[in-house]
């Protein structure tokens, strides 16, 4: 079999996994007795601390090699699709819910789906959306406005799940769904269930649900089905006013139309499945929802904790926004240095996703370590970001290291191993819109409001539910002192 090469070349010594060091391990369960699915990441990362940057354990008999090295996980993301993918077990679980799309496909499937999906996040795609995402974080300052004038503690991860299936589906699908107002809407609820099921089901040690429902995965099937239901809807009415305007294929007007158009495309290269047309739009209305909430959560706990950040980011606002109160452009909201360099340390301490899972195409070579085609491995990309090697005094929140230019003696400071958005050919494509949602929120926030903790002596615990998420985190807004 062809040896994929992850080194430039393979090294003289290159030995096989029963070499590396890792936790001890049962025979039959390996370590799965140690693993809490909702602390995986964390349990990891403490074995990254006593076993080093190349370590083993086992997932009952299978075994997983764990990489936490900068330079290592970078080759790896860069050689995806040819000699990496994602975990193929992970790829059956995403297909079984029906939500099989960009983020699962691989090879050509993913090559042609990749190219849709992108499209949707152009620079001219974003700022044509910008009067939505504005109109959109206006109902979300109303609505922390009635909480703050009835004095009530906010669930800021709640609200923001509506805000960013609100902006995910105006900006990809063309649709107003108004989670944010209507209020009752069961939806991120239903996708919540989604996240939680997959987390759980990775770590069982035998696919049980095939044979026998628990509640849990009754409550999946339903939650499931009512967002297919949800998403047929939205299709079918997208579909007919294709067919009543057919001079829109020809320019289509939102991700979901260009995803019509191709499912009818003549090429059959380009052509998509009605299977492949349903997932990725429940892929996108997944991948966009809670990695951007749950960070824009972290961002509002680190301004809580930080009333001398929250001091500048509204200098900076004042000095930046004037008389409108929301920047009127993607590029406006960059120029908010302050706020962008708060959302970079968010994502770096606090990355939604803290790991990725992937597993070797063929044979190959990954630093001294020989694997099988298959091997499973799971790279530690938040922890990378909270190396002293890559980031001076990396444990504290300090946004001002992102700025430039960079006072002299700063320290080390490397945005190569910052990799909350992955990297390579397959990193995140909504990274930009996400950046944008967190800039206008933090302005939002930064101009309007002080945010402080609920409770300041609750502490608030990182929680995997495939997404990591704030555990506990209840702010209260109160209108800003001029
Ligand atoms: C702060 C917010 C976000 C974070 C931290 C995040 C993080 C990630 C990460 C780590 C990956 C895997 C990258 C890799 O394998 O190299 C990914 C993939 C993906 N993300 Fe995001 N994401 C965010 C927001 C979004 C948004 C807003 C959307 C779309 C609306 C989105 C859509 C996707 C899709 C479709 C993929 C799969 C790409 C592929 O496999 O080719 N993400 N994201």
């Amino acid at each position: 079999m062809e040896t994929a090469r992850a080194e430039a070349a393979p090294a003289a010594g290159v030995s096989d996994l029963s070499t590396l060091p890792g936790p001890r391990r049962l025979p039959l369960l390996g370590n799965l007795l140690e693993i809490r699915p909702t602390q995986f990441h964390l349990t990891l990362e403490g074995w990254n601390r006593k076993y080093g940057d190349l370590y083993t354990f086992r997932l009952g008999r299978t075994p997983v090699v764990v990489v936490g090295s900068a330079e290592l996980v970078q080759r790896i993301l860069r050689e995806r699709p040819k000699e990496f993918r994602r975990w193929s077990p992970l790829q059956e679980l995403i297909d079984e819910m029906g939500f099989g799309g960009v983020f699962s496909a691989e090879g050509d499937q993913w090559t042609r789906q990749r190219r849709l999906v992108m499209s949707a996040f152009t620079p001219g795609q974003l700022r044509e959306s910008h009067g939505t995402l504005s109109t959109i974080t206006r109902r979300l300052r109303e609505r922390w406005r009635a909480s703050a004038a009835r004095g009530a503690p906010v669930d800021a991860r709640r609200d923001l799940a509506r805000y960013t299936v609100d902006v995910t589906t105006a900006v990809a699908f063309g649709l107003d769904m108004n989670l944010i107002e209507r209020g009752t809407d069961p939806l991120s609820h239903q996708l919540e269930t989604v996240f939680a099921s997959l987390n759980r089901r990775i770590f069982a040690p035998f696919p049980y649900w095939r044979h026998v429902k628990l509640p849990a995965d009754r409550a999946l099937d339903q939650a499931l089905s009512e967002v297919r239901t949800r998403m047929l809807d939205i299709l079918r009415t997208a579909r007919a006013e294709l067919d009543r305007d057919p001079a829109r294929a020809a320019a289509p007007r939102s991700l979901l139309e260009a995803l019509l158009v191709a499912r009818d495309a003549d090429d059959p290269k380009a052509r998509l499945s009605e299977q492949e047309v349903l997932g990725n739009v429940l892929t996108l209305l997944l991948a966009g929802e809670d990695t951007t909430a749950d960070t824009m959560a972290w961002m509002l706990h680190f301004m809580a904790l930080r009333p001398d950040v929250q001091a500048r980011m509204r200098a900076e606002v004042d000095a930046e926004l004037g008389d409108v109160d929301l920047p009127e452009s993607p590029e406006h909201a960059q120029r908010l240095r302050t706020i962008g360099a708060v959302v970079q340390e968010t994502l770096r301490l606090k990355s939604a996703a803290p790991i990725l899972f992937i597993e070797a195409c063929a044979d190959t070579v990954v630093g001294p370590l020989r694997l099988a085609a298959g091997a499973r491995m799971i790279l530690l990309t938040r922890q990378i970001g909270l190396k002293e090697e890559h980031f001076h005094d990396a444990a504290s929140f300090v946004p001002e290291r992102w700025l430039t230019p960079r006072p002299a003696g700063a320290g080390k400071h490397d945005p190569r191993a910052a990799l909350a958005f992955g990297s390579g050919p397959r990193v995140c494509p909504g990274r930009a819109l996400s950046m944008v949602e967190s800039a206008m929120v933090g302005a939002m926030v930064a101009r309007d409001f002080d945010v402080s903790l609920v409770d300041p002596a609750r502490p608030v615990k990182e929680l995997l539910g495939f997404t990591m998420k704030p555990e506990g985190l209840f702010v209260r807004f109160t209108p800003r002192r001029r």
